[in-house]
Parts: structure tokens; C-alpha cells; sequence
């Protein structure tokens, strides 16, 4: 029988549901569609590749990676990456009475498209949210580059968030002076409980990031081999020579990111399928990828296309 035939598959379905040692982490499997070849990594590390028949397959990894969703299109991801982002929304609006949600720039802005639209632009209660920026680039507010521009016209011009709850860089200082600012910011918010705090690392905690990563496999504004992926202390730390264009730059730092509550990695795109298959997969690279220092105190959760999981 092949690995690859229908029967293999319902019978991997029944063995990853009733087996003792993938039951932990082996959350569910969905049915309907397309193909896509992923691994299925279970919890004695065996990984086990095959081809799963649907067009979405939902698969936990070892203890640390997290849990990794991947879809047949970026639509379909995009989708589930609503409803994610929408009932973590409602959870902590219920228990914490704010949501404090961490964008980056990039195409996670265009991934986040389904949750201006029906039915979350009306029952999302948007009144609780406070935004942030994981990384800004250090140009005025209106210029192309800007990322609270690109989040403002494609997201926050549409959906009812307070004026006084998106906190946007200070656009009129220097990088340094804009990354003491934001640090001065967060701060406060955390002294007035807005921001929860981790008292396990001493760093503020964050409900949910939504990272995108780079083809580099850089996230934020960390990036390979760049000595601000070992800051430790700072909160907030800038840069003036980013190798992604513009140079100038304002980041949090890695032990800000993982103290968050939830972290999600927005993937789309062949591109980045070798970054991808370093953390997740067999790859293999000469120097940790920023990327594979994401490790947050609370959930992981991949949201992967067919294109940036194709390596897997
Ligand atoms: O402002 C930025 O440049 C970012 O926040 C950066 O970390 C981005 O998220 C990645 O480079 C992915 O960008 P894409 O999704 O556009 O590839």
C-alpha cells in the first residue's frame, strides 16, 4: 500500500488519534481538497512524512517549535488566521478586560485582510484592543515605508479601535531616541496593568505578536548575525543598519517577544520555504536563524502556505 493512498491516510488518522505517543501532540486533522506533503512529528521524534489529503493539516512539533498549521493557499490561511486572531480576542477582552496584539510590518498586514470583513468586523470587540508594532521603521508616519501606515490604511482606517489604544512611534526623533520612547511607553502601560507582565521573566507579556519572518529567516527586526539578537536587557532596541531596507529601525528585543502569551508566525511563499525547513524541517544552516530563537512562554502557532512549507 502506498504511504500516499486514501486508505493510508484514514489509517495514519486513526493511528495519530489512538497511538500513546502522538496522542499529546497530534491535534487534529482536516479532510477535504488538495494535497500537501507535510511531516507529521510525533512526540518520540520520529518524523513521518507523507501526504496528507486536505486542505489544511493541523500537526504539533517537538516541545518548544510549537503547533504548525499548514494550508493549501494563503487565502485559506488567511482565514484560519481570523479566527485565531478573533477568539484570542475574545478570551482576553473576557479575562483581562484588554487585548494587546503586536503587529509586524511586511505582509502579515495583507494576511490579517479577513478580519475586517464578516463576521469579526462586528463581533470582534474592537473597544479592548491595543496595538503595538514588534518593529517600526524610523521614517514620518505618512511615508510608503512607514509601517503604522501600511497597518493604518489596509487595518485600523476600517475597524472601530480607540485613537489612544494603537501606540505608534514617536516619527519626530532619532532611532535611538524612538526606541527610548517606546521602551518609556510600554513601560507605562505595564505600571497601569494594560500590558500584563511576566513575572517569570520580568518582561512585559504581550497577548498575541503576528510575526512575519524574512527569506533570511529574521523576524522584527532581528536579524542574522546582527549582535541585537543577543539583547537581553532592553525592551526596546534600535538599529541603523538593517540590512533590510530602510537602515533605520526600532525593534523589541527577543526576551520581549518570548515572554507573549501567543505568538503566531505568518508564513506565505516559496521564498521562504528554506527558512521554513531549518526550524521545522531537516534543513540545515551554518548560524541559528533568528527565527529559531522564537520560543514564547506561552502558545506557538505556525500559519504556513504551500509555498513555505513546500520544503518540509
Ligand atoms: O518591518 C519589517 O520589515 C518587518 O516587520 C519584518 O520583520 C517583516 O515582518 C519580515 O521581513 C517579513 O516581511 P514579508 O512578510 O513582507 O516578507
Amino acid at each position: 500500500m502506498s504511504i500516499y493512498s486514501r486508505t493510508f491516510t484514514a489509517n495514519l488518522r486513526t493511528l495519530l488519534t489512538r497511538s500513546p505517543p502522538c496522542l499529546p501532540l497530534i491535534s487534529q486533522l482536516f479532510l477535504p481538497k488538495t494535497s500537501a506533503r507535510v511531516p507529521l512529528i510525533c512526540a518520540n521524534s520520529k518524523k513521518l512524512n507523507c501526504r496528507v489529503k486536505s486542505s489544511m493539516a493541523e500537526f504539533a512539533t517537538e516541545k518548544g517549535k510549537g503547533k504548525v498549521r499548514v494550508f493549501g493557499t494563503e487565502e485559506a490561511m488567511a482565514v484560519s488566521l481570523a479566527k485565531h486572531t478573533a477568539d484570542l480576542s475574545d478570551k482576553f477582552a473576557k479575562e483581562r478586560g484588554a487585548f494587546t496584539v503586536v503587529v509586524s510590518g511586511g505582509s502579515l498586514i495583507k494576511s490579517l485582510r479577513k478580519l475586517v470583513e464578516a463576521p469579526y468586523i462586528d463581533s470582534v470587540d474592537w473597544s479592548k484592543w491595543h496595538v503595538f508594532w514588534v518593529d517600526e521603521r524610523v521614517v514620518p508616519k505618512d511615508h510608503e515605508d512607514s509601517n503604522y501606515k501600511l497597518a493604518y490604511d489596509d487595518f485600523l482606517s476600517v475597524v472601530p479601535i480607540p485613537t489612544g489604544n494603537v501606540y505608534a512611534i514617536n516619527d519626530a526623533l532619532s532611532a535611538e531616541g524612538a526606541a527610548d520612547d517606546y521602551e518609556t511607553c510600554v513601560k507605562h502601560l505595564v505600571k497601569i496593568n494594560k500590558i500584563d507582565f511576566s513575572q517569570a521573566s520580568g518582561f512585559p507579556k504581550f497577548d498575541l505578536m503576528l510575526l512575519g519572518m524574512g527569506p533570511d529567516g529574521h523576524i522584527a527586526s532581528l536579524f542574522p548575525g546582527h549582535p541585537l539578537v543577543q539583547e537581553n536587557k532592553q525592551w526596546v532596541s534600535f538599529i541603523e543598519n538593517s540590512p533590510k531596507p530602510p537602515p533605520r529601525r526600532i525593534t523589541f528585543t527577543f526576551p520581549v517577544i518570548n515572554s507573549s502569551a501567543n505568538v503566531a508566525l505568518v508564513v506565505a511563499g516559496a521564498e521562504k520555504a528554506d527558512a521554513v525547513n531549518v526550524v521545522l524541517g531537516d534543513g540545515q544552516n551554518s548560524e541559528l536563524l533568528p527565527v529559531q530563537m522564537v520560543s514564547p512562554e506561552g502558545e506557538l502557532t505556525w500559519f504556513l502556505d504551500r509555498g513555505a512549507a513546500s520544503k518540509l
